[in-house]
């Protein structure tokens, strides 16, 4: 799964525990300073300029489609993923076994300070003064060592899971990743490890870079001062998102011309899961496709809220550089940025986050 090598990439960007063990929210009747957010804007959004595009994957379309959505939005609420709802809500049902457990049996198996996977606080926590509202679990390939840390004896269920879905959303997302390249006129054939499906699924070294985070957003007395999950965009080449039905908090920025930006909310939509652009993204469509700033704020029905996202990206040595469409192959295109390998980009992000795309500008 193109583990190893992206774990080396965080060990030499390790973390101090204090970035890494969540609060015991099951014991916090309020919330601290150190959780609390200043908010100018009241963590308010804004409707302007419609709901997010949603885009049916058997239409005829779907290329142009989702081609235009991440050009102005930079995500889609995804219908027609055939990712049976059962099994989506197998995962959702196991990430809530998980973070139902009591503080004590979760910090078993935290994320090791230049660690890659386990229990822990969002990876961009250092960056920001204040704490997120959130916990988070990421696995990489098989998590069966951290499951059996959380119960030694009734792992079995959650490994089966999340293996099965990463299985499914591995193929999902290979499929998105040809419509999308399809929209930008791009042969997928500019991408050795997408195009050579047999070469990918047993080599470390050609085998995509992906991980499945589990992220729980804990209810809160105080919902208008904490932050879910602070701004970012995500740094592989698109993620692929289930929320929790019917309880909103993820947001994403759209400019909204002289004004500036403002933030507008993705709401669950039945059935539906939300596609959005990463950093590696806007890197190989020069610039064409936006990787998404979003957040999530704290819900005001004081329910815990869930998400599961699989990130999903080229092998951890692939060099990413912007990609000619096959009408621009006799023009003069100026590249936006340099080639970087995806473990180089990876280590780039963790020091300097919101900063990292314009660094391998051109
Ligand atoms: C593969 C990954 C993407 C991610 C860092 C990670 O190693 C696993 C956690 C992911 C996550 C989830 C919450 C938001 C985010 C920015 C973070 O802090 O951890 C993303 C990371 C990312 O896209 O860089
Ligand atoms: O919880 C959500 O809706 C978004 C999670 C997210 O942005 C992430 O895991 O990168
Ligand atoms: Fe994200």
């Amino acid at each position: 799964m193109g583990t190893t090598t992206l774990s080396e990439a965080y060990r030499d960007h390790p973390l101090h525990l204090r970035h890494i063990i969540p609060l015991d929210f099951g014991s916090t009747p309020t919330v601290p300073e150190s959780h609390v957010w200043p908010h100018s804007d009241g963590f308010s959004s804004a409707d302007i300029s419609g709901d997010l595009p949603v885009v049916d994957m058997r239409d005829p379309d779907a290329a142009e489609l989702m081609g235009r959505a991440c050009e102005t939005w930079g995500a889609f609420q995804l219908m027609g993923h055939g990712i049976p709802m059962k099994l989506i809500e197998e995962v959702e049902l196991e990430a809530r076994r998980l973070f139902g457990l009591p503080a004590e049996q979760k910090l078993k198996a935290l994320r090791s300070p230049g660690g890659a996977t386990g229990y822990g606080v969002a990876r961009i926590t250092p960056f920001f003064t204040k704490y997120m509202w959130h916990e988070g679990f990421t696995i990489m390939g098989s998590p069966i060592d951290h499951a059996r840390e959380l119960w030694p004896h009734g792992y079995q269920q959650f490994c089966e899971t999340m293996e099965s879905y990463q299985k499914q959303m591995k193929l999902l997302a290979d499929d998105v990743m040809r419509i999308m390249l399809k929209s930008l006129n791009i042969s997928e054939q500019e991408l050795s490890w997408l195009a050579n499906k047999n070469l990918n699924q047993y080599h470390t070294t050609t085998a995509p870079c992906t991980a499945l985070q589990l992220n729980s957003y804990p209810s809160c007395p105080d919902p208008n001062r904490a932050m879910g999950l602070a701004p970012h965009t995500d740094t592989f080449l698109l993620t692929v998102l289930h929320q929790t039905a019917h309880i909103d908090g993820l947001q994403i920025s759209k400019e909204a011309g002289p004004t500036g930006s403002t933030w507008v909310p993705v709401r669950p939509a039945n059935g539906a899961l939300v596609v959005n652009v990463g950093d590696l993204f806007q890197i190989l469509s020069n610039g064409r496709f936006t990787s998404v700033v979003h957040r999530v704020v704290v819900n005001q029905t004081r329910r815990q809220r869930f998400s599961v996202a699989y990130f999903y990206g080229p092998p951890a040595d692939f060099a990413v550089s912007p990609l000619l469409s096959s009408g621009q192959q006799d023009q003069v295109v100026v590249p936006r940025y340099r080639s970087v390998t995806v473990k180089e980009y990876v280590g780039i992000k963790a020091k300097n986050l919101d900063k990292a795309l314009s660094l391998i500008k051109i």
